[in-house]
């Protein structure tokens, strides 16, 4: 027997912080995920623990640190990622996901919870620091301008095809920087170029929208080198009013939960630099 890859860290550091210093505060709202790698091969085969930087340590670091700022949430997996590797000798990996919870301001010092996430995961290591952005749970519908026929059919088929359905997902998108940038400059860009994308396509299936909604997102910032999307088909089922002696011509649909088509896929910049640990 011999031990296989391992990490560590302390999952869902939910961390909330106030800044004070203007006339209005500013409300951050993170859930921060630590994952450190490295030679920890005596604690797994003797429970040696020498090695060890404990999980609860480095919840500890994550509130000690944003007792300085948050700022971009790039900046302070940047921040975190490189503490963990600089300073724990065991310690040759690292890695920081953060999801960050939008607050939309609904007074001086009052917020209403937003839809969204922007997420952002940085690697670390002696060989460099890797960024990756995103957003999640970014509900999307279009009520027509979509279409799915001319698929393959075997005997189990029983799919109508369709030329006006409902197209809807909830987008979940991580793109990597190729180089340092504006990261909320960059991750407003890309929101945006999805969006964007999502309306103005008029869809043969959600892979069409997919890669169209990637490009959109390497067209909107050159740091960009690669996005991958993630999209549940969020079906929407035209109900049968006939018993009724009802028509229904595409106005009351059934939204399924579950189970869904999930469409997931890269675009990449020809020439893009290496991923590294980019998606470790
Ligand atoms: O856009 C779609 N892509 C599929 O691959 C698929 N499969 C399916 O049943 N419906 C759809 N829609």
């Amino acid at each position: 027997m011999e031990l296989g890859d391992n990490q560590y860290g302390k999952a869902e550091v939910r961390l909330v912080r106030v800044d004070r210093d203007g006339p209005q505060h500013r409300l951050t709202d993170l859930t921060v995920t630590t994952t450190l790698a490295g030679d920890l091969a005596a604690t797994h085969l003797t429970g040696d623990n020498a090695g060890v930087l404990p999980t609860d340590t480095q919840k500890n670091v994550v509130y000690a640190f944003a007792r300085d700022g948050v700022g971009q949430i790039e900046d302070f997996a940047l921040r975190l990622a490189r503490h963990f590797v600089d300073t724990t000798p065991t310690i040759d990996r690292a890695r920081v996901h953060i999801d960050e919870h939008s607050w939309d301001r609904v007074g001086g010092h009052s917020f209403a919870k937003g839809a969204g996430t922007r997420s952002t995961t940085v690697s670390a290591s002696a060989d460099g620091e890797w960024v990756v952005s995103g957003v999640g749970d970014l509900v999307l519908l279009n009520t027509t301008g979509s279409e799915f026929h001319g698929f393959h059919r075997d005997e189990y088929t029983t799919l109508q095809e369709t030329s006006d359905r409902i197209l809807a997902t909830a987008v979940s998108a991580r793109w990597r920087h190729a180089e340092p940038t504006d990261w909320g400059t960059s991750a407003t860009a890309a929101r945006a170029a999805l969006i964007g994308a999502f309306a103005a396509t008029h869809s043969l299936s959600l892979q069409q929208t997919l890669y169209a909604m990637g490009q959109k997102v390497l067209e909107a910032s050159s740091s960009i080198a690669e996005v991958r999307l993630s999209l549940p088909n969020r079906h929407h089922f035209l109900v049968d009013l006939q018993p009724f002696g009802l028509d229904n011509p595409g106005e009351v649909f059934f939204a399924a939960d579950r189970p869904y088509g999930l469409i997931e896929g890269a675009v990449r910049r020809p020439g893009a630099p290496e991923p590294g640990l980019a998606w470790w």
